[in-house]
């Protein structure tokens, strides 16, 4: 079964589309979304994960329909996207406990907090963070939840070399497991586009070039 299936899939905000008559299936692996600025990679993501609702056409995940199997879907896919904020209210602990408490963690998420320095400042509300500790603790929910599907909308901003390194590997991991990624990025790390499965490059809302690639 294809992970993702898309059919004339279309997002309008008012008067403007942000992602116009996609139809795409995307089977297991690695695939990276690129393209400019407000070319429509993170409407997309949105689409996928049941965060907005289609205007036209439809998509489905593993053959759910991700607003109408959303609880079914959740344990399937783990998301992060870099403009989703924190509850300001909880500590980053007590976030991944909430998370955690409702999704299966995998062993991962004890690597990650630890590798990233996560628990040097996590008992800390999310107003005395950094945006680089912001984005640790977002990966290491988003990538410590037990998933099929992993979806990251610009993972690689905002850290450091030796963040940068460790996110790359746990999505090294992630892939030599067999799960799928969509990753939407600007910025491609070293060694990074080795792993891909695919690039599909999105401009004014459209995809307008889908390559597949042969991961080494
Ligand atoms: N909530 C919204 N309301 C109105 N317009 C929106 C909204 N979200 C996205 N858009 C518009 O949809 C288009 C696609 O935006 P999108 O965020 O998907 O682009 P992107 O490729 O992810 O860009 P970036 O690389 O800057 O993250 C843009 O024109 C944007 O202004």
């Amino acid at each position: 079964m294809e992970v993702v299936e898309a059919v004339g899939l279309g997002k309008r905000f008012g008067l403007d589309w942000g992602l116009r008559n996609v139809t795409l299936s995307l089977s297991e692996g690695l695939h990276v979304l690129m393209g400019p600025n407000g070319s429509g990679k993170t409407t997309f993501l949105k689409l996928v994960v049941g965060l907005l609702r289609p205007t036209t056409g439809y998509v489905k995940v593993f053959g759910l329909d991700p607003r109408k199997d959303f609880s079914l879907l959740s344990k399937k896919v783990s998301f992060m996207f870099e403009g989703l904020p924190l509850p300001w209210w909880m500590s980053g602990e007590e976030f991944a406990e909430l998370v955690f408490s409702t999704r299966e963690s995998s062993p991962m998420a004890a690597e990650l907090a630890s590798s990233l320095a996560v628990k040097a400042y996590w008992r800390k509300l999310p107003l005395a963070y950094s945006s680089g500790m912001k984005k640790r603790l977002q990966l290491t929910i988003a990538l410590g939840c037990e998933a099929e599907l992993y979806v990251l909308d610009e993972p690689f901003t905002l850290l450091d070399s030796a963040s940068l390194s460790k996110v790359l590997s746990a999505v090294r991991e992630l892939s030599l497991k067999g799960k799928t990624l969509l990753v939407a990025t600007h910025f491609l790390p070293e060694g990074f586009m080795d792993m891909a499965s695919s690039i599909i490059k999105f401009h004014n809302g459209m995809i307008v070039e889908f390559q597949r690639l042969e991961a080494t």
